[in-house]
């Protein structure tokens, strides 16, 4: 398709978008008395209208209901998390039982670290990507002293080559290699919080599982944004966070995925508490521990369903429309957003430059040259909200649902003004 900078043709690509209406199944923030032009669906998605209703409910079978509610609520409370695996499971591609929802990301990496990382003394050493999302290098650090190892001969960055802003799948590679036998795990972001960029994880995945190491998946930013395959790609585990593409609100419950092949297993090492038990038998209280033979077997506590119940609403969003026309808007959308970038960088003297290589999801990153943070400054108060990475990266990232054709035209113009002094 060949793109137009005018607001006419932004106009037409919103009248053909299939996901336009969703549009106002959203809430926006105001700024200067309009609805803003919103980028960070990668750090926080915004709030679905029909979410209060969800929220809404556990308030009234908490009031009405008390301890009642636990069994008798129309969505009882005791298993309410189950009723995300389903949907949950389209948007990762996973069974069902390969899913659960708990907690909070880092606190599940680390859970699930308890599981797959086991060093030996052979066998111990962790691969990553550079600069990985600070929580995740701090929980891979504290998990390897905590094995009373030194992360320094431990974990093994894969780094990007000088001059490039990507990593090369082919450097991952060779690195799985040379580590070779002594290589406990893998453990990458899916998406990179930076730099946009999608890895390649079914050959990563591939690579890792055939020198004999576990692979597992930060998917914060992968989750609700790309197309995933976790059960058929076989990797061994995942995590992420509700709270960005799947838009359940601040720090709100987070999911993993435990590949089939490793549930219902007895020599899995694994933190346990009761609500890991089977259903049948978790209130006759025996001292034995029954694991459900799915993910829920690394629950622990009884589930925050006030925490739960913005995720559940912001599935069924998921799956009236799907992950295909969701990726699809959003191949669009991103396409028409770095023409509209291209377009002004022509227009006015170059200033900025995307980082973000071709395999990409929702995110743009763009690298400001010289006037970064004025430029940013800016774009807040005129209602456009990005983020800003160190040392000089605004990250824009158009989520499919609530951003239309017309914030990226618009978005353009206010830029470039922006650029201009004006
Ligand atoms: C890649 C990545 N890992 C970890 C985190 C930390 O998540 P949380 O604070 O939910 O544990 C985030 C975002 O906050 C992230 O983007
Ligand atoms: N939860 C937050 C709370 C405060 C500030 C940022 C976050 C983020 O989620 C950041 C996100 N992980 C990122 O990729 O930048």
């Amino acid at each position: 398709m060949t793109f137009e900078n005018t607001l006419e043709f932004a106009k037409k690509l919103d009248a053909s978008d299939a996901l336009a209406s969703y549009r106002n199944e959203f809430h926006y923030p105001q700024v200067n008395g309009k609805d803003v032009i919103y980028f960070t669906g990668n750090s926080l998605g915004l709030q679905p209208k029909r979410t209060q209703k969800f929220v809404d409910e556990v308030m009234k079978d908490w009031r009405e209901l008390a301890v009642e509610g636990h069994f008798y609520a129309d969505k009882p409370w005791w298993d309410y998390h189950e009723r995300l695996a389903e949907g949950l499971g389209k948007v990762v591609g996973a069974n069902p039982k390969e899913i659960s929802v708990m907690n909070t990301l880092t606190v599940n990496l680390h859970l699930l670290m308890v599981s797959f990382y086991r060093p030996t003394e052979k066998r111990f050493k962790i691969i990553c990507e550079e600069k990985a999302f600070p929580s995740d290098q701090y929980m891979l650090q504290s998990q390897v002293r905590y094995h009373g190892l030194n992360p320094e001969d431990t974990i093994v960055e894969v780094k990007k080559r000088d001059g490039e802003h990507a990593w090369r799948t082919e450097d991952i590679i060779q690195k799985i290699n040379e580590v070779g036998d002594e290589l406990a795990l893998v453990l990458m972001g899916g998406v990179n919080y930076y730099n946009g960029q999608v890895l390649d994880m079914e050959t990563i995945t591939r690579a890792g599982k055939g020198v004999g190491a576990y692979v597992g998946w930060d998917l914060a930013h992968g989750v609700g944004n790309i197309k995933l395959n976790l059960h058929d790609w076989d990797a061994d585990f995942a995590a992420w966070c509700s709270y960005k593409y799947m838009n359940s609100g601040p720090g709100n419950a987070s999911g993993i995925f435990v590949h089939e092949k490793h549930l219902g297993k007895e020599d899995i090492p694994r933190f346990e508490g009761w609500w890991g038990t089977k259903k049948e038998t978790r209130f006759l209280m025996k001292p034995e521990f029954d694991p459900i033979e799915t993910a829920d077997a690394w629950q622990l506590s009884n589930p925050p369903i006030l925490s739960i119940a913005p995720y559940l609403a912001s599935l069924e969003l998921f799956d009236e429309v799907g992950m295909d026309a969701l990726i699809k808007k959003q191949k669009t959308i991103v396409a028409y957003l770095e023409f509209v970038l291209h377009e002004i960088d022509e227009e006015v003297d170059s200033t900025f430059e995307i980082i973000t290589p071709k395999a990409r999801g929702c995110q743009l990153s763009v690298f400001l040259h010289g006037e970064g943070k004025a430029i940013f400054d800016y774009l807040m108060k005129k209602g456009v909200i990005t983020d800003w990475r160190e040392p000089n990266v605004i990250r824009l990232a158009p989520a499919p649902l609530y951003c239309s054709f017309e914030d990226m035209y618009r978005f353009g113009q206010i830029l470039k003004a922006g650029i201009q002094g004006k």
